[in-house]
C-alpha cells in the first residue's frame, strides 16, 4: 500500500510547485509566473539597462500605471511634477523596449494594477505572482501565491523569472457565521487587524477560511486579501472555489476551450487539504463583527462606529499611551469622542482595496437619492478603467454625481497623494483605502478608514456614521 502524503494547504501546494532549489541558508528560488508592473518600476529598467541584461519572460510581465496618473483627465500634462510624468512615461517606453505588454492612459484596461490584474485574468488560482507593491496580496483572493518585491528584486525578476524568498510560516484566520446586513469584506479585514495588530502576522501567509469568507464575492475576497500586509503578513490568500472560477471564466487572459477544463482540473485540487496544519490559528465569529472605522494612524486602530475615541489613560503601558496621545493630537480627536460625532472634510471612494464595481455599487447605493453634507468635498476614484465604464453603464457616475461626489478617472489617487489628489494639512477625510498612516493623504491629512458604504453615509451625514442608521430620504 502506498503511504498517503501528509494533508498540505493552500501555501503549500502552491509554494512546492513554485520551489526550483533551496539554498542552505533557507532561501528558496521560486519560479513566477506573472508579474506585474506599475509606474514605479522606472530604476529596475536601469538596472537592467546597466548591466547589459535582457528581459527573460516579457510575454510573462504587464505594466500599468497607476500611481502617478492624474484623475481629473488623461492628460500627461496634468502631472504636475515632472519627475512624475517621467516616470508614467518611462514605464511606456520600458515596456515597449522590453517587448512587455502595456495598458497605457490611453487603454480601456489601464488602472490600479491590483484591480487590473484579476480583472484581465492574468493573476489565476494556483500562480506564483509578485509586483513592485505591497498590496501585490490582493491577488491572493483567487489562490494564488503573490506578495510585493522590492526595486531590486524587480530587476532581478525580470532578468531571471524568478525571485528568492525565505518560506513564510502559516497563519489560518477563521470567520465563523454569516455577517449582518451593512457589514462588509472591509469590515472584516479591519476586525481581524484590529484583532492581530498591525504586525500580528509577520513573517506569516495568512490563509482567510471560514463560512464568513466563502460566503463572500470574489471583490470582497480581492479587499480582505488587499489589506493582508496591512497585518503584517507577506501575503493573503482564499481557496479557490466555484465563485473564483465562474469570477474569472471568460476574462481575457483566462484560459479558455479545453485549456479552461485542464485548468480547473488542476485549480480544484489545491484548497488546503482536511487535517492540513498551519503555525498558526486564529478563530473570530462574524457576529463580532460591525461597520469598523479607524481612529488613529495605525489600520489596527480600527472599532466599531458604534465607539468612542479610546482615552490613553486606559493604555497598558506608558509606551502606548504616549504614542496614543502623539496619535489624538495628530488626529484632533478628543478621548471618549463617540466615533459618530467625528465630522469629515474629504471622502474618497476607491484604491486597490475598495476601488471595483461592487464597491462602487454599494456606495451609489447609499448615495442615491441623497446629497452630501454641506462643505464636505466627495471624490469617486474607479480602480480600472473598466471599472469606470461600467460604472457608467449602469448609471452609477450619474448617481454620484446628482448627489454631488466628484467622478474621476482611474488611478491610486487620494490613496497615497503622490499624484497630487490631496487632502489638506488638518483635513479630515473617510477613506475607503487601506492606510491611515501620518501624511498617507497628504502632510498633515487625518484618515478614518471604512467600507464604501460607510464612506459614502459619511459623505453624507457630514460626519462618522453607521450606514444602518442613516436617515430616511427625503
Ligand atoms: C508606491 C508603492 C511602492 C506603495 C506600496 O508598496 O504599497 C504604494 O502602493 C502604497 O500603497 O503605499
Ligand atoms: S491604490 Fe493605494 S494601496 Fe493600492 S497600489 Fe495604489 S497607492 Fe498602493
Amino acid at each position: 500500500m502506498p503511504i498517503a502524503s501528509p494533508p498540505r494547504s493552500l501555501f503549500e501546494k502552491i509554494w512546492s510547485r513554485h520551489e526550483i532549489l533551496r539554498r542552505e541558508d533557507g532561501q528558496s528560488l521560486l519560479y513566477v509566473d506573472r508579474h506585474l508592473v506599475q509606474d514605479g518600476s522606472a530604476p529596475a529598467f536601469e538596472m537592467l539597462r546597466q548591466q547589459g541584461l535582457p528581459l527573460r519572460a516579457p510575454q510573462r510581465a504587464f505594466a500599468t500605471p497607476d500611481h502617478y496618473v492624474p484623475t481629473g483627465s488623461r492628460d500627461l500634462a496634468d502631472i504636475a511634477d515632472p519627475e512624475k510624468r517621467a516616470m508614467v512615461n518611462a514605464l511606456r517606453s520600458d515596456s515597449a523596449e522590453g517587448g512587455i505588454e502595456f495598458f497605457g492612459l490611453d487603454d480601456p484596461r489601464q488602472g490600479i494594477v491590483h484591480v487590473v490584474g484579476p480583472e484581465q485574468g492574468l493573476s489565476l488560482p494556483g500562480s506564483l505572482i509578485v509586483c513592485g507593491d505591497s498590496h501585490t496580496s490582493t491577488h491572493g483572493a483567487l489562490g494564488a501565491l503573490a506578495f510585493g518585491i522590492g526595486a531590486s528584486e524587480v530587476a532581478h525578476v525580470l532578468a531571471t523569472q524568478s525571485i528568492w524568498q525565505r518560506k513564510p510560516a502559516t497563519l489560518r484566520v477563521t470567520i465563523a457565521g454569516r455577517i449582518a446586513d451593512g457589514v462588509t469584506a472591509k469590515d472584516i479585514i479591519l476586525a481581524i487587524i484590529g484583532r492581530i495588530g498591525a504586525a500580528g502576522a509577520t513573517g506569516h501567509v495568512i490563509e482567510y477560511a471560514g463560512p464568513a469568507i466563502t460566503a463572500l464575492s470574489m471583490e470582497g475576497r480581492l479587499t480582505v486579501c488587499n489589506m493582508s500586509i496591512e497585518a503584517g503578513a507577506r501575503a493573503g490568500m482564499i481557496a479557490p472555489d466555484d465563485t473564483t472560477f465562474a469570477w474569472l471564466k471568460g476574462r481575457p487572459y483566462a484560459p479558455a476551450g479545453a485549456d479552461w477544463d485542464a485548468a480547473l482540473a488542476g485549480w480544484r485540487a489545491l484548497p488546503s487539504d482536511p487535517g492540513a496544519k498551519f503555525d498558526r490559528e486564529v478563530a473570530m465569529h462574524a457576529d463580532e463583527i460591525a461597520p469598523m472605522v479607524t481612529w488613529g494612524n495605525s489600520p489596527e486602530d480600527a472599532l466599531p462606529i458604534s465607539g468612542r475615541v479610546p482615552d490613553p489613560r486606559a493604555a497598558q503601558d506608558a509606551g502606548r499611551r504616549d504614542a496614543m496621545t502623539r496619535t489624538l493630537a495628530y488626529m484632533g480627536l478628543e478621548p471618549g469622542t463617540l466615533l459618530t460625532d467625528i465630522a469629515v472634510d474629504r471622502v474618497f471612494i476607491g484604491s486597490c482595496t475598495n476601488g471595483r464595481i461592487e464597491d462602487l455599487r454599494s456606495a451609489a447605493a447609499v448615495a442615491r437619492g441623497r446629497h452630501i453634507a454641506q462643505g464636505v468635498q466627495a471624490w469617486v476614484v474607479p480602480g480600472s478603467s473598466l471599472v469606470k465604464a461600467q460604472a457608467e453603464r449602469e448609471g452609477l457616475d450619474k448617481i454620484f454625481r446628482d448627489a454631488g461626489f466628484d467622478w474621476r478617472y482611474a488611478g491610486c489617487s487620494m490613496c497615497l497623494a503622490t499624484n497630487g489628489d490631496l487632502v489638506a494639512p488638518q483635513q479630515r477625510c473617510a477613506s475607503t483605502s487601506n492606510r491611515n498612516f501620518v501624511g498617507r493623504q497628504g502632510p498633515g491629512s487625518r484618515t478614518h478608514l471604512m467600507s464604501p458604504a460607510m464612506a459614502a453615509a459619511a459623505a453624507i451625514a457630514g460626519h462618522l456614521v453607521d450606514v444602518r442608521q442613516l436617515p430616511a430620504r427625503n
